[in-house]
């Protein structure tokens, strides 16, 4: 029996309450933990907990009625001891600095687990794309790529995609900067359109490391994917190719979700027309009279669950309900740090994000090398690498987690963290 049902009304009332749904905080938490593991001293926690550079702009655009209006932006740099700053840039409107900064944490860490030769970088910008025109878009990319143009570069700090940004848009990017530096930039941006530099195999890179960590996970609890259920919260860029991908490998999707609702239906779900029919910001549920919720879809009945959408997904709340034996967050943050725990307690096993969404940061570092060398590979070579750094991944962490005797997140943290702490030592920062 979980722990949790173990407490009565009000203790369970309490523990909830006392749930950290601050992801910067409960960063820090685990990445102490972690340090404390490898026996690194205080002074290596104190550099590591906060970025070492945070810059906020403020982006002036003309809409299109005429009038001007001020986007508010983020970037976040965490740590450069091991290269230079990597990550993607994110179009919410509930983007925040708290976040941004946890999210550049979570980008060392996959640089460090799949050791790339980067540290973890991240930004976002406070809007609504939804609710945007093309050439409105157009001018907020440009104009925070103007005020952030000092402290990015192939060499200082790489973005990418994330929620609700893709290839156009770093193809703006990429043009505002190869103007303002007047030289052909390529190497400044990851997940450009192919024409434009970018890499084979780069929009689905996301989708096909959680495919490899799903395989990986399915092996070491003896699950044959072949006619295993699987459900999808979030049907953008990670979880519509996610889906496919599962499909092709014999998997049922029997549940997907976007921002709006949820789907279910427990003999599979039509994943070739959910594709065809998804929009630009992965909305498909619209489609549907008869739709759940995005909390009723993940207690629902399944084998391998896989939140890729958003945070704070699977907390106390739920936890207890969670049918599914596998839990691989493509998402970043979507469980909870006291809700890690009562998985594991229930012996289920959690992919964590910082391992299993590492495909994407992994094909834009071979973009990158691309770039930087003027010579492309076709998409059986990243395929092949990619497929080889996530396995290799995946045993690193599977097995630090059974010697050190902890959970997989706490296990990622430890191989994450630890490329940082040594190279931050070597340098004589600490
Ligand atoms: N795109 C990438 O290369 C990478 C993405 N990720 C993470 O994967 C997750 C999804 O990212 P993408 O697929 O790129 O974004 P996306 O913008 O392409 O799609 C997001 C999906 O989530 C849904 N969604 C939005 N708000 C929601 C809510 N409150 N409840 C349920 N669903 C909601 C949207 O409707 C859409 O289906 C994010 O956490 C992102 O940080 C992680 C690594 C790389
Ligand atoms: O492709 C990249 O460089 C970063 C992707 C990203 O932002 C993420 O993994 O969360």
């Amino acid at each position: 029996m979980a722990a949790i049902d173990l407490l009565n009304d009000q203790q369970q009332k309490h523990l909830q309450e006392e749930e950290s749904l601050d992801l910067f905080k409960s960063t820090q938490v685990v990445i102490k933990e972690a340090l404390s593991n490898l026996g690194y001293p205080g002074e290596t926690f104190e550099l590591l907990k906060e970025p070492m550079r945070m810059l906020t702009v403020r982006i002036p655009v003309r809409m299109d009625d005429g009038k001007i209006k001020i986007f508010t932006g983020y970037r976040s740099q965490h740590n450069d001891a091991v290269g230079p700053t990597k990550g993607g840039v994110r179009f919410h409107p509930e983007v925040n600095e708290k976040e941004v900064k946890a999210l550049s944490m979570w980008m060392s860490l996959k640089c460090g687990i799949a050791d790339l030769p980067y540290g973890g970088g991240k930004g976002g910008i406070i809007c609504d794309p939804r609710e945007m025109s093309f050439r409105e878009l157009e001018g907020v990319s440009r104009g925070y790529v103007r005020a952030i143009s000092q402290v990015v570069g192939p060499t200082k700090d790489i973005p990418a995609p994330d929620v609700f940004t893709n290839s156009q848009i770093m193809a703006w990017m990429m043009d505002e900067y190869s103007r303002i530096r007047e030289f052909d930039s390529p190497g400044f941006i990851t997940g450009k359109p192919v024409v434009l530099g970018g890499s084979h195999g780069r929009e689905t890179a996301t989708a096909s490391g959680v495919t490899i960590c799903v395989e990986e996970a399915a092996k070491k609890k003896g699950i044959q994917l072949e006619g295993a259920h699987v459900v999808i919260q979030g049907f953008g860029n990670a979880g519509s190719f996610l889906a496919k991908f599962m499909h092709d490998a014999g998997a049922k999707v029997v549940g997907i979700s976007d921002a709006h609702g949820a789907i279910y239906n427990s003999n599979g779900l039509d994943i070739d027309y959910l594709l065809d029919r998804r929009d630009s910001f992965g909305t498909v549920t619209n489609l549907f009279e008869r739709t759940i919720t995005n909390k009723e879809l993940l207690e629902k009945d399944c084998d391998i669950l896989v939140p890729a959408a958003v945070s704070n997904q699977i907390t106390l709340e739920n936890a207890k309900n969670i049918k599914a034996s596998i839990v691989v967050e493509a998402a970043n943050g979507p469980t909870t740090l006291e809700a890690t725990k009562i998985l594991s307690k229930r012996g289920i096993l959690l992919v964590p994000d910082v391992l299993a969404s590492s495909g994407g940061v992994t094909v834009s570092y071979f973009e990158w090398v691309q770039n930087n060398q003027g010579y492309y590979w076709t998409e059986e070579e990243v395929s092949t690498k990619l497929r080889q750094v996530i396995v290799d991944s995946f045993e690193k962490v599977y097995s630090a987690a059974d010697k050190h005797q902890v959970d997989m997140r706490l296990a990622a943290y430890i191989i994450g963290v630890r490329k940082m702490a040594e190279a931050s030592r070597f340098r004589g920062w600490v």
